[in-house]
């Protein structure tokens, strides 16, 4: 699409000149400097011959010296005249049908303009020429239109090859769906409600203390008050809060440990160990400390944060999903969409369920079972190693944090809490597997306790059925209790499916590194955006129209107008955001392709090379970071 940014609609002997751009009338009138009459022939001159070279232009300030607008604008006639052929690979075929007949006819409007402007210049002539010249030039330009070949001006079309080169496509389809990371419409859609999650605020009146220890802006992310189903850690009731930290502004998850009465800080030994802690299948902890801002003795302890995460439980386990939005709670904005995550197979499958496994399909695809798998081995791998102990791997903390990621949400609480009952560690650790074996058989079958009671028998043969004979032994080995088992050996027998789950973690890192390169465009953009900012309409030249009306100042303001506003033929604003973008990306990439720039006056017109502008843009940045490095403090970086 051609935009066109003025319209004239004169007649020349009874020809109707074309509608070709259209411009609101300017609200301050430029000022020009007149020119002298030698360079006015020699760009007449230039006008005049069609066929000659563009060092017969006279100089601009972009690679020559132009003093005041006309100058720019007579270089334009010749621009055109030139009759450019390095643009062979988009030149014209008269082959090409409808599409070209429209570019044909733009060619004719945009010589049509020519003569109208060189016609104009010539009756104006007296304001600035003598008659002599301008009868001269309505004689050129006439000449000129009656032999002149059209010239090649089609328009460059926004190709990928403006952008940044990234990997072909087809090495790393963006809209297949992969283990860790969904189509990159649904991945655009998952982080930008994450984005919307992480600002949403608590309801009023939920008498939640303003500001404890440097966190300020309380939100609960779960049920609380009457009526609220509440689980017991093990003595103990704990609610979870997002909060923002003040001196980082970051959200983090506070987890308070209700009525908890700290006693000896020799509690606290344990959080430099869980805070140094990284692994990617662990929440990390952060600090934990004791408050009385709930009016109890409350111990609260600091977790990253990871926007619309849920617990396995709720995914996998509840017996009925509540549909999103109901699963309210006192701040509405603060649930996740949970459907994002759900299996329609575990959903059916959870519906069927009464209790018992009747299920006909299983509620987590196998693939899946054995990502999470992975990702629990490798995370207890990493802390038995380190000789500590999860003490709790259970479904309700273990959070989904984005397609196929989990992590253990809880890690380093129960050490604070149970600092003063010494345990022996190789038995914890023993335990941690224990509970491994029970949240394989309570995720496998769809129910919270299939590792235990009647249904033992039925929960073997559904693993069986649905996961195989490798899963079964898996799950039957962790829970027995005659083995002395190790992180090791499981890792050991499960290595296939972990070399399965780097290949899918390495394919998802280049996906995402895919994605992130397409945004690198966004950071080029704002930066042209900031350099039109700083340039255009300083106020300290508001009385100086010689900065803005000359030189590189006035091209950047002209293609600042033919960019962003743009009217069609009755006057009315043009809001075409691709147009923005392609004139942003051509004119950050420097292309060669030209455009007309008019006046606001709509008395003149010039035409220059996105390089040309590019190079204005510089120049006039340049200007302005010289005269701010007097004041390096408001002078911070290009
Ligand atoms: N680190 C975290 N980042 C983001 N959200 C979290 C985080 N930890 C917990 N949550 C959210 O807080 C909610 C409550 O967490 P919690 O661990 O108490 O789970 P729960 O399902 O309420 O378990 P229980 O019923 O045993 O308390 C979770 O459903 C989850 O959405």
């Amino acid at each position: 699409m051609i935009m066109r940014p003025l319209t004239y609609t004169p007649t020349i002997g009874g020809r109707r000149l074309p509608n070709l751009l259209q411009r609101h009338r300017p609200r301050h009138p430029e000022v020009f400097v007149p020119k002298s009459a030698a360079t006015i022939a020699a760009v007449a001159a230039a006008a005049s011959s069609p066929g000659s070279p563009t060092t017969s232009r006279p100089s601009t300030s972009h690679g020559t010296t132009v003093e005041d607008p006309f100058l720019q604008q007579d270089t334009s006639w010749q621009d055109y005249s030139e009759g450019d052929t390095s643009y062979g690979q988009y030149s014209y075929h008269p082959s090409e049908g409808s599409q070209v007949d429209g570019i044909s006819q733009r060619l004719d409007d945009v010589r049509l303009l020519l003569f109208y402007a060189v016609l104009r210049r010539a009756n104006e002539g007296p304001q600035y020429y003598d008659d002599s010249y301008a009868s001269h030039h309505y004689d050129e330009a006439a000449a000129y239109f009656a032999t002149a070949p059209a010239p090649v001006f089609i328009r460059q079309p926004l190709h990928y090859h403006l952008y940044t080169p990234t990997t072909t496509p087809d090495f790393v389809p963006s809209t297949t769906n992969t283990h860790f990371v969904p189509p990159s419409s649904d991945l655009r859609q998952l982080l930008q409600q994450r984005s919307e999650t992480t600002r949403g605020i608590a309801l009023p009146g939920l008498n939640l203390p303003e500001e404890l220890q440097g966190y300020h802006t309380l939100v609960p992310l779960e049920i609380t008050g009457a009526g609220a189903e509440r689980r017991k850690f093990g003595n103990w009731y704990t609610t979870v809060y997002r909060a923002i930290k003040a001196s980082d502004g970051l959200p983090y998850i506070l987890r308070r440990i209700e009525n908890y009465r700290l006693l000896n800080p020799a509690a606290f030994a344990s959080v430099d160990f869980w805070s140094n802690l990284k692994h990617p299948s662990i929440v990390g902890m952060k600090e934990a400390f004791s408050t009385r801002a709930f009016d109890d003795y409350s111990l609260v302890v600091v977790y990253a944060y990871h926007p619309n995460a849920e617990t396995l439980h709720d995914v996998h386990l509840k017996q009925t999903n509540p549909p999103p939005g109901t699963s309210s709670t006192t701040s509405a904005s603060t649930f996740s969409p949970r459907s994002r995550f759900h299996s329609p197979a575990a959903t059916q499958y959870n519906q069927q369920q009464t209790g018992l496994l009747i299920g006909q399909q299983p509620p987590i695809p196998e693939r899946t079972m054995w990502s999470y798998i992975v990702q629990i081995a490798s995370a207890i791998k990493k802390v038995h190693e380190a000789g500590h102990a999860l003490r709790s791997l259970d479904a309700n903390k273990i959070l989904l944090t984005s397609q196929n990621r989990i992590r253990l949400s809880l890690c380093g609480t129960m050490d604070i809490l149970m600092h003063d009952t010494p345990q022996d560690m190789h038995m914890l650790q023993q335990d941690d597997l224990t509970q491994f074996g029970r949240l394989i058989f309570a995720l496998c079958c769809g129910v919270p306790g299939a590792s235990s009671g009647p249904h033992f028998q039925k929960s073997i043969d559904h693993l069986l059925r649905f996961y195989g004979q490798e899963m079964k032994s898996l799950a039957l080995w962790l829970i027995s209790k005659t083995n002395v088992k190790s992180i090791d050996s499981v890792l050991d027998s499960i290595r296939y499916r972990v070399l399965q789950e780097q290949e899918d973690a390495l394919s998802g890192m280049d996906r995402l590194e895919h994605e992130l390169q397409g945004e690198l465009e966004n950071a080029r953009l704002v930066r042209l955006m900031t350099k039109f900012g700083f340039i255009n309409e300083r106020p300290e030249f508001a009385r100086e129209p010689r900065w803005s009306e000359t030189g590189d100042r006035y091209i950047v303001k002209l293609f600042r107008d033919y960019v962003f506003h743009q009217v069609d033929e009755h006057g009315n604003p043009v809001l075409d955001m691709s147009h923005v973008l392609s004139c942003l990306n051509k004119l950050d990439a420097g292309t060669d392709e030209r455009i007309m720039l008019v006046a606001r006056d709509e008395q003149s017109c010039l035409v220059v090379s996105y390089k040309d502008v590019r190079t204005c843009i510089e120049g006039a940045f340049n200007d302005l970071a010289k005269a701010a490095m007097n004041s390096p403090a408001a002078y911070k970086h290009r």
